[in-house]
């Protein structure tokens, strides 16, 4: 046994050594273990036992042939994954991604990203993900309920209430949840919450869907109060426009802000006055129900213009929330955002800054929320879905609300418990305390159970 700890540097060295090509999942690993290494290094008991290099070794990786017919009768065959990151302190948990950029490296980042996050609830799940390189855009719903019972055709046997509980991500909302689960049901024979983000009508929970974002806000929110601000009255910039940057964006309008930009992959819009309620009704039906582009809202309302093929990080505005996917602000954004003295950042999608954005915010000492910490509350709703299928009952909207703005606030405080020593100006650093309060709990579960 070594209790010499090796420096950072021969750590990452290894790690990229045994994951060559995989730059995300690299990426994840090194954001948490700049933090983690200085925190165990007068702790043998971390160091010596290898904890941080076992989360960061997957449990296993499943891979399979997703063959599926389209409209067309052509054969397709696409490739399906789970990543089972880490059970120690409960049953893999994570949602599924498809689209075609999905592959090995971004689902293991996001698995390795998730078993922080879900430790952060306080909630007994493990993290997990998978998806496929399937690409949902322009398919028919026949052609999406196809591939989704494909796709569980091989999942089914490696999932299950008590193992790994799947959920949606990009590209998996509403729709795909009922094919997936119509398909696990007819598997198995089985009704029992082997998925989240299941509808009302069977077995789903009420809040599910506005969790991630809403959530997102009700961080914001406390960070904003711990530094004696407040949302009402600011201006901010979303990226995105699927699930959480529209539940967020929602949110942040209830609370006061005056909300500007919103994007997808060809651009965003800018609309000046700003969106409002009815506005934003617009934007869900075209984006949750018709499945159009962004763009089509500045031919409906025309004070808002269309940016193509840009982000909206140089929009000013006294608060940033990118909700579309991972390493969409780079440092050059960080550094437009800072000129333009941005007041918060708020992670809603996984590692949307790269590391050189996250680490410029956080040398500049504004709030910065990181995604682990940040978008808890859809897993934390998850959860919460999961209790309520084990005990046969159903909590109602209201009730979902108050335990999530609670389990928020909770991830707040920890953040700031674990932070350590603040800023000059008083500023948390919220990334070292996501990443210390997270690696904590599941590092003692590992001890726990000896060498396995
Ligand atoms: N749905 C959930 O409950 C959770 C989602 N997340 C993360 O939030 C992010 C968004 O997920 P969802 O809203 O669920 O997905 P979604 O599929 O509903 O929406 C994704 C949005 O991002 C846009 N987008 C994709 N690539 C883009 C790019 N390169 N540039 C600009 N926009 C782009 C899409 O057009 C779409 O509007 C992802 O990083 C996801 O992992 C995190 C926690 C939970
Ligand atoms: O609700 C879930 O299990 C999925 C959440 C998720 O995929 C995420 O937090 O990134």
């Amino acid at each position: 046994m070594s209790d010499q700890m090796p420096s950072l540097d021969t750590f990452m060295e290894g790690l990229r050594q045994r994951n060559p090509g995989q730059d995300e999942f690299v990426q994840a690993v090194h954001d948490v273990a700049q933090d983690i290494w200085g925190w165990i290094e007068d702790k043998p008991r971390y160091h010596e036992a290898e904890i941080l290099r076992r989360i960061a070794e997957p449990d296993r990786i499943v891979s399979f042939r997703v063959c599926w017919e389209d409209d067309d009768h052509n054969i397709r065959v696409e490739r399906g994954w789970r990543v089972q990151n880490n059970n120690a302190i409960g049953p893999y948990k994570g949602g599924l991604r498809f689209d075609e950029s999905v592959n090995e490296s971004v689902l293991k980042f996001l698995a390795f990203e998730q078993t922080f996050k879900n430790s952060l609830t306080g909630l007994p799940m493990g993290g997990g993900k998978g998806g496929s390189n399937f690409n949902p855009k322009g398919k028919s719903d026949a052609e999406i309920m196809r591939f989704c019972q494909s796709f569980m055709t091989e999942l089914y046997r490696h999932i299950g209430p008590n193992t790994d509980v799947p959920a949606g991500d990009m590209g998996v909302g509403s729709r795909e949840i009922g094919y997936l689960f119509g398909q696990y049901k007819r598997l198995t024979g089985r009704w029992e919450g082997a998925l989240t983000g299941k509808a009302l009508e069977y077995g789903g929970s009420q809040m599910r869907p506005e969790a991630t974002g809403y959530g997102a806000v009700y961080f914001l929110r406390a960070a904003l109060k711990e530094a004696g601000e407040k949302i009402d009255g600011k201006t901010a910039i979303v990226s995105g426009s699927g699930n959480v940057a529209l539940h967020a964006a929602r949110k942040l309008v209830d609370c006061g802000a005056k909300v500007v930009t919103l994007s997808d992959s060809d651009g965003f819009v800018h609309d000046p006055d700003g969106f409002d309620n009815d506005k934003l009704d617009w934007i869900y039906d075209l984006k949750l129900e018709r499945r159009g582009r962004i763009s089509e809202y500045a031919d409906e309302y025309s004070r808002a213009e269309f940016h193509e093929g840009k982000a909206p990080w140089a929009v000013e505005s006294d608060l940033a929330l990118p909700c579309a996917t991972q390493n969409e602000l780079d440092e050059d954004d960080a550094k437009a955002l800072l000129d333009n003295d941005v007041l918060a950042v708020c992670e809603g999608a996984n590692m949307p800054s790269t590391t050189e954005a996250a680490d410029a915010f956080r040398e500049a000492g504004i709030i910065f929320a990181p995604a682990k910490a940040a978008n808890a509350g859809g897993v934390a709703v998850s959860g919460l879905e999961m209790s309520q299928n084990a005990e046969r009952v159903s909590w109602d909207s209201d009730t979902l609300d108050d335990k999530l703005v609670a389990l928020m606030e909770d991830i707040h405080d920890k953040c700031v418990e674990h932070a350590g020593e603040t800023g000059e100006d008083g500023a948390v650093d919220y990334a070292r305390g996501a990443n210390i309060a997270g690696f904590r709990k599941v590092a003692d579960a590992m001890l726990a159970y000896g060498v396995i």
